[in-house]
């Protein structure tokens, strides 16, 4: 039997808690059960109390002060714990059937996603088949204020195809926040982001090229002036190469994401149900007697 789950993944802010809360929300008006875990050691406050809290595995504080270590550490110091302590995950999960959706928000430490290798031994340790089993999608959120500043959304794009490739399970990409960007941008203008565009690079606002016909030789720049080398050529040769490579994998698209309406929240579960073929494996529920009543008065 399969267990079913979306694992919330993003930057820090990006809105990973709010869609979790919004989904399990969604999910309960809905009549679908859900699983709240909880592997933010530093998440302190919930919409939802987690049916599962790595805090109750390991306090982050607790972490800090006794190994002398500051918050980022103290985080991959937690993680490396719960990779010793996998039968913490197992005993928490083992019981649920295959109607619940269990829903992970993750710390928003980009290291995480980038740096080191426990996140892919996370992922495989819970879809292994014969043991957890669980059939998981990865959600990773990137906030739709990014679409601004196109060297942020750019590279942004890229840690998120970058936790694509090092996962390897279904993966969906989510502009959060769209209700912060709407009336803001027009829709075709939209569409370019949607499917990252790398001509968005040569009508940047912010590019100094197509600001000012300026074109700033990053070698006879002063190499003692960050901000000279940050702005000039070579930023701009930078931007364009992610660019490029996110043009050649082809990999990354976004869905749109407004938590404060219930209609984009469904749109985004549908998606999620589709990557790990929820449906599909659930039995012919038998309605409660008190429902079939109410459908034979409609
Ligand atoms: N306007 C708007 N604000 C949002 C939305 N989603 C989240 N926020 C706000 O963004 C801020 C960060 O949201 P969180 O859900 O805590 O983000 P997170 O990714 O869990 O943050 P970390 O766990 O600290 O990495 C909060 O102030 C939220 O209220 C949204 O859809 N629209
Ligand atoms: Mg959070």
């Amino acid at each position: 039997m399969s267990k079913f789950g979306v694992m919330v993944m993003g930057p820090a802010g990006a809105g990973k808690s709010t869609f979790c809360a919004s989904l399990i929300t969604h999910l309960q008006l809905n009549r679908r059960s859900a699983f709240y875990v909880n592997l933010d050691p530093a998440a302190e406050t919930f919409e939802h109390t987690p049916d599962l809290d790595i805090k109750d595995l390991i306090s982050l504080e607790d972490v800090m002060e006794e190994m002398k270590l500051g918050p980022n550490g103290g985080l991959i110091y937690c993680f490396e714990f719960l990779m010793e302590n996998l039968d913490w995950l197992t005993e928490g999960l083992d019981s649920l059937t295959e109607e619940y959706l269990i829903v992970i928000d993750m710390p928003g430490q980009i290291e995480l996603y980038t740096h080191i290798p426990i996140l892919p031994k996370l992922v495989r340790f819970l879809t292994q088949p014969g043991a957890l089993n669980v059939r998981l999608c990865a959600a990773y959120l990137l906030e739709s204020t990014f679409i601004i500043d196109r060297a942020k959304y750019f590279a942004g794009s890229l840690s998120a195809m970058s936790a694509m490739i090092m996962l390897e399970v279904p993966h969906i990409n989510i502009l959060s926040k769209m209700d912060l960007v709407k009336g803001q941008i027009k829709k075709k203008e939209l569409k370019r982001f949607i499917v990252p565009d790398t001509s968005l690079l040569e009508d940047d606002p912010a590019n100094p090229k197509t600001r000012a016909g300026l074109d700033i030789d990053v070698h006879s720049a002063d190499p003692t002036d960050k901000n000279a080398l940050m702005s000039g050529a070579s930023f701009q040769r930078l931007n364009t190469a992610v660019a490029g490579l996110l043009e050649n994998f082809s990999m990354v698209s976004f869905l749109k994401l407004d938590c404060t309406d219930e209609d984009s929240v469904a749109a985004i579960l549908s998606y999620i149900d589709d990557c790990i073929q929820y449906h599909e494996a659930q039995e012919p529920r038998e309605l409660p007697d008190e429902e079939i009543g109410m459908e034979e008065e409609e």
